[in-house]
């Protein structure tokens, strides 16, 4: 899947942009706060239903507007489109259309939609808390097995319900009730991410052959389940019982998963350089990305912010290789040509843009 037309509406500096995009590789060009973080939170609110920037989307809201609109017809005839309706200061309404029927649920826009995006501040994050590193799995297992969501939604309602004991110190059958379930229900989730860890893997060495050669073999995707792999999750809780009661809430479980990036069994943050970690980003998700593909025979669109930040011409050289051999519509931002120079293909198989002031234009060579 790739977005061929794509209208926004107010949305951040973005008043009205109906451009064509290219079904490979665009370039957008433009000063510092031009609009080109603005464009592409317009194609990642489209797949997501949020900001990659911000925890509220009422900052995507061009100020002094009521609504914005972002909409896309893709090359598979899909034509797909939300419009966020804000009232006052904080309830908002979101219209979602697909093909012209009315949509109520974001999932159904993400299972036609799949969008990814690295920022140059991506990799501080990844590398930071769990959080992120969290999303992005759970992120590729919602398009890669089917029935994760459903399980999600399951292990959510009851690790509420678990918690919701805890808290109010109710041992007894109902706590036995709900840890039984709880523990069923993680196994599952922690089933079904250990075999997308794995693919991802297998995946990743792939891309960190092209991208980051000289350490491809070196590096090992650890997967962390939630809770001590040599013990079941059974025996974990029944000895933290007491210290889960006195937190009030479940300190182990499928919810408490994360993932470690080794290099020779190191931590790859501490041995990577900025613009390495950038690269190993990118090809994580380039894997990503590919696994997604091949599933659901939906092409990710791939977004970089600012491609030039942590990168020099030599990584740009090796991203190039990447890019050429991704087969997604990816879109690049940058603030001048130079920064895209590595990437720009022999063939005129692209489009570049220019932004300014929120308005796009098409650039000639
Ligand atoms: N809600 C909003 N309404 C109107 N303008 C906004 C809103 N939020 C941000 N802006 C403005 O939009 C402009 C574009 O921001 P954007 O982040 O897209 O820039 P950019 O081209 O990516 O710049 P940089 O290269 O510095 O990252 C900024 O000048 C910003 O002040």
């Amino acid at each position: 899947m790739s977005i061929g037309k794509l209208i926004i509406q107010d949305l951040r500096n973005i008043e009205s942009v109906s451009v064509e995009l290219h079904s490979d590789l665009n370039f957008i060009i433009g000063d510092n706060g031009s609009g080109k973080s603005s464009l592409l939170e317009a194609i990642f609110y489209l797949g997501h239903g949020k900001s990659f920037r911000s925890s509220k989307v009422e900052n995507l809201l061009q100020h002094n507007k009521a609504s914005f609109t972002v909409s896309a017809k893709t090359n598979k005839d899909c034509q797909m489109g939300v419009r966020k309706i804000f009232h006052g200061q904080s309830a908002a309404n979101t219209e979602i259309r697909i093909n012209g029927e009315k949509q109520t649920k974001f999932s159904v826009l993400a299972k036609n939609i799949a969008v990814q995006v690295i920022t140059p501040e991506s990799f501080k994050i990844f590398f930071g808390g769990p959080k992120q590193r969290r999303r992005f799995i759970d992120l590729g297992l919602f398009h890669v097995k089917h029935s994760f969501s459903d399980h999600w939604k399951e292990f959510s309602r009851i690790l509420k319900q678990r918690n919701a004991c805890l808290r109010s110190k109710t041992s007894g059958s109902t706590l036995t009730y709900w840890t039984d379930v709880f523990i069923d229900s993680s196994q599952v989730i922690a089933d079904l991410r250990a075999g997308y860890v794995e693919e991802l893997t297998n995946e990743l060495s792939y891309w960190l052959k092209i991208m980051l050669p000289s350490v491809s073999n070196e590096i090992v995707i650890q997967y962390l389940q939630g809770w001590n792999s040599k013990k079941s999750l059974f025996d974990v809780l029944q000895q933290y019982k007491e210290k889960e009661l006195s937190y009030g809430y479940s300190l182990f479980g499928a919810q408490k998963f994360d993932v470690r990036f080794l290099l020779n069994g190191a931590s790859i943050d501490n041995q990577l350089s900025r613009g390495q970690q950038k690269l190993f980003l990118l090809a994580l998700t380039f894997a990503q990305a590919k696994l997604i593909e091949r599933v659901n025979l939906v092409k990710p669109i791939l977004l970089i912010d600012d491609v030039g930040a942590e990168l020099d011409i030599h990584s740009r050289a090796l991203l190039n290789n990447a890019i050429a051999e991704i087969e997604c519509q990816v879109i690049v931002t940058a603030i001048d040509k130079a920064a895209v120079e590595q990437l720009v293909p022999q063939k005129e198989n692209y489009k570049m843009f220019h932004v300014k002031h929120g308005k796009l234009s098409v650039m000639s060579e």
